[in-house]
């Protein structure tokens, strides 16, 4: 053991010599040259090419820098045993990431590459507007010459994706609103935003598990179709309108959506839009992989008596599409909002602007609408938002006061499957029952049985006309679309 330390040291003290001849024998410019010179020498004899991608590019920030720093995050921790460890800005996850000068290896398409991570200190600070920071940060790609042609574009747009994937997992979800009037932000920007903490999910969600199935099938198909909308000539984009009375979770289902798929939400105040033009930059303000939503279409404006009025009263250029309904340049034309430019809003060349979008109206009063915006290819889905059903009680249940189907007394099971549906409560009325009362279980629900029989009672006649007008709700929406009316009511 001795001998090997004393050869070691004699191996370091002759390299250190050698270090310092070469440093006093040539001068520093020289150095720099043969070094280089051996450099490519190495790289032609090479199996290998390297590719090196910097942190900062010229003044800018390198996205793909970005973009790979966060795909090398994702399998890390798996492989490596030294991270650094980071937590940006409005991130729910704290990202992995690899060391400096530490090196992995990631395998695509069965091709095995090695990723570096480089940090050298900058030599000296050049002047610049902007300070630069004080080390050179970036991922040198190592890969075999032969496998390059194969790999090196495709793997760089996975990484892209994967990336961009991991970024929306990783990030609050972010809830923007145009409540200004049509003002805009410093940067020109019509939306304000602010982090989208709503809890609700699909599993919180109170509803029939199949039509839930069927939703979230739905989104999921949506979500995974680029090629799908590519090949059939198709906008990516997807149109629900939620409709059902109040506290029947309409809004709940919109942020269980916006959760289940990681989009942004973009709430649209129809009222503070003052004309389609204004209308048209908001939606091209609106970035992909995200919910435009407009609640309450029926209150926001009053789209079919404005186009009517207008109909009745502008004399002045306007022409009239087959459903008669009018596109105007007329008076008010300039400084409202037409029921036209809503539906180029959702489904005219501009809304094409961006991709993956979801448009989602909800109205309590379907039959208020204007067919033209039932109709087929406007909005895909019509997803009636019903009293609470006993499927849906279970899950309210479960979730409110953790009882699953065996934790519950059969009898009381029976009486409260017998009343809940003509007691037409509302899942809103329902949990702030159970809600007052989570602290004692039986009381709860006892509580709620009482309450489903006493309006059972009172309302007898009542609910059959609530009845009467929910047959009238779905009917008018079946006969306002002429495609497959996929959600039906429990
Ligand atoms: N289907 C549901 N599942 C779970 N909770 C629900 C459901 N519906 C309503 N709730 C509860 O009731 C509250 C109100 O629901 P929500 O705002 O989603 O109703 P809404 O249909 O949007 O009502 P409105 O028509 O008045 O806007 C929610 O905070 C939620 O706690
Ligand atoms: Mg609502």
């Amino acid at each position: 053991m001795k001998e090997y330390w004393n050869s070691l040291a004699s191996v370091l003290g002759v390299l250190a010599f050698c270090q310092s001849l070469l440093q006093l024998v040539f001068p520093p410019q020289l150095r720099f040259l043969s070094l280089r010179f051996l450099n490519r020498l190495f790289q032609l004899f090479s199996s290998y090419c390297y590719f090196d991608i910097t942190e900062i590019d010229g003044f800018n920030t390198n996205q793909l820098y970005n973009a790979v720093q966060l795909y090398l995050s994702s399998f890390v921790s798996l492989n490596g045993t030294r991270f650094s460890l980071t937590r940006p800005l409005n991130s729910t996850a704290t990202t992995f990431g690899l060391s400096d000068n530490d090196c992995i290896f990631d395998t695509f398409s069965g091709v095995t590459v090695l990723w570096e991570h480089v940090v050298i200190q900058r030599q000296s600070q050049t002047l610049t507007w902007r300070p630069l920071p004080e080390e050179k940060r970036g991922f040198t790609l190592r890969i075999n010459k032969k496998d390059k042609p194969l790999i090196l574009h495709s793997y760089l747009d996975y990484i892209l994706e994967k990336s961009d994937e991991i970024r929306r997992k990783n990030q609050d979800r972010l809830l923007y609103t145009n409540t200004r009037g049509g003002s805009l932000d410093s940067r020109g920007h019509p939306w304000e935003s602010v982090p989208f903490k709503h809890p609700s999910t699909f599993d919180t969600l109170a509803m029939h598990p199949d039509k839930k199935q069927e939703i979230m099938a739905d989104l999921r198909d949506f979500a995974d179709g680029q090629s799908f909308y590519q090949n059939t000539g198709r906008a990516w984009k997807r149109g629900y309108l939620l409709y059902g009375p109040p506290g029947t979770g309409k809004s709940s289902m919109i942020a269980a959506m916006a959760n289940y798929l990681c989009y942004d939400i973009y709430d649209l105040e129809l009222t503070e839009v003052h004309n389609n033009s204004e209308l048209r930059k908001l939606l091209m303000k609106t970035s992909s992989k995200s919910i435009i939503v407009i609640e309450d279409i029926d209150c926001s404006v009053n789209l079919t008596n404005r186009n009517n009025n207008k109909k009745k009263k502008s004399n002045k250029s306007s022409y009239c599409d087959p459903e008669a309904r009018c596109v105007s340049s007329g008076e008010d034309g300039g400084n409202s909002i037409t029921l036209s430019g809503l539906l180029n809003f959702t489904d005219g060349l501009w809304s094409c602007c961006g991709s993956e979008r979801i448009f989602v109206f909800t109205t309590n009063h379907i039959e208020k609408l204007d067919p033209a915006l039932l109709r087929s290819g406007r909005m895909d889905m019509h997803i009636y938002m019903s009293y609470c059903s006993y499927p849906a009680l279970k899950i309210l249940l479960k979730n409110y006061l953790g009882y699953d189907e065996t934790g519950l007394d059969c009898d009381v099971l029976k009486q409260l499957a017998e009343v809940v549906d003509e007691a037409k409560m509302t899942p809103a009325d329902i949990s702030e029952i159970l809600i007052k009362n989570r602290s004692n279980k039986q009381k709860a629900v006892g509580e709620l049985l009482e309450a489903m029989k006493t309006r059972n009672m009172k309302c007898g006649s009542l609910s059959q006309k609530n009845s009467d007008e929910d047959e009238e709700q779905e009917k008018r929406a079946l006969e306002g679309s002429d495609f497959e009316q996929p959600c039906k009511k429990d």
